[in-house]
C-alpha cells in the first residue's frame, strides 16, 4: 500500500481563493489589508521565504511592504520600527523575520508588536490566549497542519498525536491545537529516549526537528498521518524533510511532501491571519 499524499499547494489554493473574496471586500470598503514583512540580515533562506509571501500577498489583493534591514542593525532601531508599524493604520499584520541576528533580543522584538496585529500568533499574550482555548492568532504552521487533517476529513478527536519538536513557533502550539481537538497528545523533544517507541504509537505524526531523516519508516504506524514541518537540504541541494518520504509513504495512511506540503500552507494561513487582523479593525 502507498499512501495518499496531502497536497499542501492544492489546499492553498483553494484557501487563497476565499483569501483574496475576502481581501476584494475589505478593500472595497476602503479597508485594503495589508501586511508588513521585517526582515534583518542577510540570511538567503530567509531571503527566498519572505520574498515567497510577499508574492502571496500580491496574488490575493494584500497590502505587503516589506522592509529589509542590514545585520548590524540595533535592536532600538528595529524597536523604533515596530512602533511605527504598529501605530500605522494600513499594516494590519507585522511578521519579524526569524532568526534575528544574535544581539537582538527575538523576545523582546515580538514582545514589542501590538498583539492584534501578531499574525503570527507568536506574542506571549497570543500565546496564552491559545493555550486558555481562546485564541487570538493560531500560529501559522501549526494552524495549516490543522486545515490539512481537516481537508482529509481525519478524525483527529481521540486519537494519539505525537509531535516531534517542542518550539514555541511549531511544536508547543501544535500539540495545543490538537489537544484541543480533542487528541490525546505526547510531545517528544531531542532528549526523549526511544523516540520510536512513541512515533509508532502515532495515528498523526507531526515532525519539526529540522533533522533530516529523523524519522524512518520502521517508526512509523501503518496508516498513520505523517506531517512533516522540517525543512532541510540534502546532499545535492535539494529541499527535504525530516521524515524518510520514499520509505515512510509505504507505510503510512496519508503523508505530506517536502516542498509542497506544509510551507505553503504556513504562508496561506499568515495570509487568512492577516485578513482576520483586518476584519477586526
Ligand atoms: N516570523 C517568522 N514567521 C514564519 O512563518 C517563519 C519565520 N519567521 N522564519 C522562517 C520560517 C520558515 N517558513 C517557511 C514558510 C514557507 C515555506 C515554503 O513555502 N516552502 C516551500 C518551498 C520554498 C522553497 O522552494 O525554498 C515548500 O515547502 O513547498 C518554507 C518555510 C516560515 N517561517
Amino acid at each position: 500500500m502507498t499512501a495518499q499524499l496531502i497536497n499542501g499547494n492544492l489546499l492553498s489554493q483553494t484557501i487563497r481563493a476565499d483569501v483574496a473574496k475576502r481581501a476584494a471586500a475589505l478593500t472595497a470598503r476602503g479597508r485594503q489589508p495589508g501586511l508588513a514583512v521585517v526582515l534583518v540580515g542577510d540570511n538567503p533562506a530567509s531571503q527566498v521565504y519572505v520574498r515567497n509571501k510577499v508574492k502571496a500577498c500580491e496574488d490575493n489583493g494584500l497590502h505587503s511592504v516589506m522592509e529589509k534591514y542590514d545585520g548590524d542593525m540595533t535592536e532600538a532601531a528595529l524597536l523604533a520600527r515596530i512602533d511605527a508599524l504598529n501605530k500605522d493604520p494600513k499594516i494590519h499584520g507585522i511578521l519579524v523575520q526569524l532568526p534575528l541576528p544574535a544581539h537582538i533580543d527575538a523576545h523582546k522584538v515580538i514582545e514589542a508588536i501590538a498583539p492584534e496585529k501578531d499574525v503570527d500568533g507568536f506574542h506571549v499574550s497570543n500565546a496564552g490566549l491559545l493555550m486558555t482555548g481562546q485564541p487570538l492568532f493560531r500560529p501559522c504552521t501549526p494552524y495549516g497542519v490543522m486545515k490539512m487533517l481537516e481537508s482529509i476529513d481525519y478524525p483527529v478527536r481521540g486519537a494519539n498525536a505525537v509531535v516531534v519538536g517542542a518550539s514555541n513557533i511549531v511544536g508547543k502550539p501544535q500539540a495545543m491545537l490538537l489537544l484541543q481537538a480533542g487528541a490525546t497528545v505526547t510531545i517528544c523533544n531531542s532528549k526523549t529516549r526511544d523516540l520510536g517507541a512513541h512515533t509508532r504509537r502515532a495515528d498523526i505524526l507531526v515532525v519539526a526537528t529540522g533533522k533530516r531523516n529523523l524519522v524512518t519508516a520502521d517508526m512509523v504506524k501503518p496508516g498513520a498521518v505523517v506531517i512533516d514541518v522540517g525543512m532541510n537540504r540534502d546532499d545535492n541541494g535539494k529541499l527535504c524533510g525530516d521524515v524518510d518520504f520514499e520509505k515512510t509513504k509505504e507505510v503510512a495512511g496519508w503523508i505530506t511532501p517536502v516542498p509542497g506540503g506544509v510551507g505553503p500552507m504556513t504562508i496561506t494561513m499568515l495570509l487568512v491571519n492577516t485578513i482576520e487582523a483586518a476584519e477586526r479593525t
